[in-house]
């Protein structure tokens, strides 16, 4: 099966092309960008080739997720791959990493083989398993690493906690190290997660806002000390160190030192915290608790700031669904986490794209190419001849409602619901082949 892209501005940040092309797809791969006569001349008059009309419209790598929760296996009430997987076609985004913090936790080969099997038949995106550093992400005993690696894993991750014993976790990197796996650190001194006036379990950001809704904080330094640290035993050991859902300015300063410093590491910033700020708070309601938490203004311009330099080269969503139940609730109650894989996108067109932060193309790199090269996927990330036809059509112009409604994801727990936002997918290709398609651009046809 052949597909036509016809007349999108192509964006790729491998070989720098920033312009209007046809694209032809032959089976999996990208076979030829040309002018519409030169596509043309290679297709036979009788071919059956599908047209996709890509006008006005940015031609892009698709996306790649390095942070999402698909719950699956166990909490298939929240989410499932195939869910998760539709909502990822939807948001532009054709491989994610999907997290282990599953019930069981993804801590052997056996578990990883078994949902990336799984996938496979019932996701529409490429899915990419982390596993466990520990076993069942208990912070007590290594989990099975080479196996894991055999299994396919690419990195390991605690998310949803750190590995709080140095020693362990240390032991981990090296064998991580040794079998070509990086590690997804989700940073959180879980000792310190505790207000420091009141000693209650920090539900939102340490400040004013905190005091004023009369919630118990967490302080910066509960990110900022487990980044420091993790950052030196990289160094120590040189496995390849990413960390998850940076919030602080501190953890950017710390960044842009160990950079410098020539360590082996990368981060990612998740719309919400490149977006709100404390000051968005209106209530005490489980929409704004997602942990980390949302941060103050001076953090928001630091990661806006470290996204433009590209010290933080990735946009990752930390796609947390819960139930309605599980949410629809004050903070102290409320799950953390929110969902993202259907507005990223337009999330971040909207604020950094159109907030003059990132060039169309930066925007292409900080949500693809730069999380394929940190995942060791040379043939992804890049709309150029011979790679992978995983492809996102981005209508810059497209300006619609966020509702949570119509998400395809089962979970509905934003605080971005009702915001007005500029640039959406229209269509999302996997492997050459179309997963999504946007109904809004039906009744035009
Ligand atoms: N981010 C969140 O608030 N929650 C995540 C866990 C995590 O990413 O740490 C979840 O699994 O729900
Ligand atoms: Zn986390
Ligand atoms: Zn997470």
């Amino acid at each position: 099966m052949k597909t036509w892209i016809q007349n999108g501005h192509v964006l790729d940040p491998l070989t720098g092309t920033d312009q209007i092309y046809d694209v032809l797809v032959d089976g999996k791969d990208i076979k030829k960008l040309g002018t519409r006569e030169e596509i043309a001349k290679i297709l036979k008059k009788e071919e059956n080739v599908q047209v996709l009309d890509a006008s006005g419209c940015y031609v892009m790598p698709g996306f790649i997720d390095l942070h999402v929760h698909f719950r699956d296996p166990g909490l298939e009430y929240k989410e499932t791959l195939k869910t998760g997987g539709e909502a990822a076609a939807r948001g532009g985004v054709t491989t994610v990493c999907a997290m282990p913090n599953t019930k069981p936790v993804i801590d052997t080969k056996e578990k990883v083989e078994e949902v990336h099997r799984r996938a496979k038949e019932e996701s529409p995106v490429h899915v990419i398993q982390l596993g466990a550093i520990t076993v069942g992400e208990e912070g007590k005993e290594l989990a099975d690493i080479k196996g894991m690696a055999e299994a396919g894993c690419i990195a390991l991750s605690e998310d949803g906690k750190s590995v709080m014993n140095s020693a362990l976790y240390r032991e981990g990197m090296k064998i991580a190290k040794k079998y070509g796996l990086r590690i997804f650190a989700h940073c959180e001194e879980i000792d310190l997660r505790r207000d420091p006036d009141t000693g209650e379990d920090g539900v939102m950001n340490k400040c004013e806002k905190s005091e004023e809704l009369g919630l118990p904080g967490i302080t910066n330094s509960v990110e900022d000390i487990i980044t420091a640290r993790d950052i030196f035993l990289a160094k120590d050991t040189g496995v390849h160190l990413h960390l998850c859902h940076c919030s602080t300015k501190g953890t950017v300063d710390l960044m842009r030192m160990a950079k410098e410093e020539g360590v082996s590491v990368s981060a990612e910033v998740c719309p919400h915290h490149f977006i709100l700020s404390t000051d968005d708070i209106t209530e005490d309601h489980g929409r704004f608790k997602m942990n980390p938490p949302l941060r103050e203004m001076k953090d928001v311009e630091a990661l806006r700031q470290g996204i433009k330099e590209g010290v933080m080269e990735v946009i990752s969503t930390d796609h947390a669904p819960h139930s309605a139940e599980e949410k629809d609730a004050p903070m102290r109650k409320a799950a953390f986490g929110i969902v993202g894989l259907e507005t990223s996108a337009s999330l971040t067109y909207t604020e950094l794209v159109e907030g003059g932060v990132l060039t169309p193309m930066q925007m292409a790199e900080r949500m693809s190419f730069a999380p394929a090269r940190i995942l060791g996927l040379e043939n992804k990330g890049s709309v150029s001849e011979g790679k992978t036809a995983d492809l996102v059509v981005f209508d810059p112009s497209r300006e619609y409602e966020i509702d949570t409604d119509t998400f395809l994801s089962k979970g509905k727990n934003t605080p971005f619901d009702g915001w007005k936002v500029k640039g959406d997918v229209k269509y999302t290709l996997v492997d050459g082949k179309l997963v999504y398609k946007n109904k809004a651009y039906e009744e035009q046809e």
